[in-house]
């Protein structure tokens, strides 16, 4: 089985209502794509605005330079002027798209099939002799004619397209369907490779590119976190871990997910749900004691694969919903000897208890030791934490400071603080080598004059 990604968070992410990306975050994001793996870009529409155009020249700069290797596409309605603007920024591909549903015919190009044939005929040559690679998108493709839509497809295929995007524009498909619809292309239209482009309204985008990949489609269209128009489309975190757990297909580096999607979230200004899949904070959280005692028997009882696979790791919280399996285990964490009988006398207290979401440990250590009346010692954190006030360089910008200082590994959160320092930020080390070297990359960032270092010695 044949399959890549082209991202989109460039161009679909960036129609998600609020989401702007500056100029700098483009050329970052596509390098950030290009380093996970994906095997296109869609890096925009550079008709639509300079910044976009600006952002695709940089972004072309760096693939001639070999620092991106990512195919670069850019997005363009079937109109000459908009393919010039493309083919002069020398993009690897051209994605023409133009609606083919009867409903689009009508109501926005106001033409006939036969007519919009040729206007896909003339617009998809007129890109090929700019010496460019095409895909075609047949948008709405899903609410399209069948009969018309391999039409559609043949008269991309014999104006020089080798690929066709079949999109479901507005999210209605469901897996069967989708499936059926594409190896249908696939037997119909030969010499042609099929990208899927599928909208999440009934929730079903991930479900749907797996069936069209099922069905013969080589490309699933993505965004990070799932960003676009509406509800969006297929999240990359989501279908890659769902390529490698159903195919065995590592279609991107998959330990670097989570770091691109807090990239995104970060830039894009669209929090991720805590129980988002495979990237969200709980992802990787167990609660109930049934759940808790089974994973620390066998983690594979409740996750589908390891946390580490994705770069993350698990944990489970402690409230009503606690067994003593999972008491034991986060005693023993802490370094502190409970008997059974302590223990479900803890327990106890947690249960009557039941309006209290979260535990802490310094929570069980006060009902431990009001149960037990001894003075408790945990052992002290194995990680090191630090707080890191950081100033600021007086000529620059502070924000973009605080956003290249939030995607350094180890750093937890940057607060843009008043008073004598400007940025205030929370990181976790293993060892002092590892917190020296966290320093060190603070340090380099462009704009950090002084940096003042806190230890953290205890949390309550
Ligand atoms: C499903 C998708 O997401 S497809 C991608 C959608 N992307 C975008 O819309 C990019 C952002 N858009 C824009 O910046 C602007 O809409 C522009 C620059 C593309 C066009 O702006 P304007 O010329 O002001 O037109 P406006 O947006 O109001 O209307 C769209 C026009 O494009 C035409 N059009 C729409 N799609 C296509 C297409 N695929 N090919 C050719 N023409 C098209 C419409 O018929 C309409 O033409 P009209 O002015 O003759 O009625
Ligand atoms: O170009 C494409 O493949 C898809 C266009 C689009 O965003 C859509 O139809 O939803
Ligand atoms: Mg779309």
């Amino acid at each position: 089985m044949k399959v890549g990604i082209l991202d989109s968070t460039l161009r679909e992410g960036e129609q998600t209502p609020g989401v702007v990306f500056t100029i700098d975050q483009r050329v970052e994001i596509a390098k950030a794509l290009s380093d996970i793996g994906v095997q296109m870009i869609e890096a925009g529409h550079p008709a639509v605005s300079s910044d976009i155009y600006e952002g695709i020249k940089r972004i072309m700069k760096l693939k001639r330079e070999g620092i991106i290797t990512s195919e670069i596409v850019g997005h363009s309605r079937a109109v000459k002027k908009d393919i010039e603007v493309a083919a002069e920024l020398e993009v690897d591909r051209i994605a023409i798209f133009y609606g083919v549903s009867d409903i689009h015919l009508k109501a926005k190009h106001h033409v006939t099939r036969e007519e919009a044939l040729n206007i896909i005929a003339e617009t998809i040559s007129y890109a090929r002799s700019h010496g460019v690679k095409v895909r075609f998108t047949a948008e709405d493709g899903s609410r399209t004619d069948l009969n018309y839509l391999i039409q559609v497809c043949k008269t991309a295929r014999d104006s020089g397209a080798d690929r066709v995007s079949i999109a479901d524009t507005v999210g209605i498909l469901y897996p069967t369907k989708t499936r059926e619809l594409f190896s249908t292309l696939v037997r119909e239209v030969p010499g042609l490779e099929f990208d899927i482009h599928a909208h999440n309204d009934l929730g079903l985008a991930v479900a749907n590119a797996l069936a069209a990949v099922e069905g013969g489609a080589t490309i699933i269209h993505t965004t990070v976190n799932g960003l676009g128009e509406r509800v969006g489309i297929v999240p990359l975190q989501v279908i890659a871990a769902a390529l490698k757990y159903h195919f065995g297909i590592e279609v991107v580096k998959l330990n670097k997910l989570q770091q691109l999607a807090s990239l995104i979230e970060k830039y894009s200004g669209i929090p991720m749900p805590p129980n988002y899949p495979i990237t969200g904070d709980y992802a990787f959280i167990h609660k109930a004691g049934i759940h808790v005692a089974g994973v620390l028997n066998d983690p594979s009882t409740y996750e589908f694969m390891p946390p580490e696979t994705f770069g993350r790791s698990r944990d489970y919280v402690i409230d009503k919903y606690t067994g003593k399996h999972a008491l034991k285990d986060r005693f023993e964490k802490l370094g502190v000897k409970l008997s059974d009988i302590e223990l479900d006398q803890v327990l106890a207290k947690i249960k009557s208890n039941p309006n209290v979401r979260f535990y802490r440990d310094v929570d069980l250590l006060e009902i431990a030791e009001s149960v037990t009346g001894r003075v408790l010692k945990p052992k002290p954190p194995e990680n090191i934490e630090a707080l890191i006030s950081v100033k600021c360089d007086s000529n620059v910008y502070t924000t973009a400071v605080t956003r290249r200082l939030a995607v350094i590994p180890g750093v937890k959160e940057v607060m843009e603080i008043s008073g004598d320092y400007d940025v205030l930020v929370k990181v976790e080390a293993k060892d002092t080598n590892e917190l020296n070297q966290i320093i060190e990359n603070i340090r380099a960032v462009k704009g950090v004059n002084s940096t003042l270092t806190s230890l953290v010695l205890k949390k309550m």
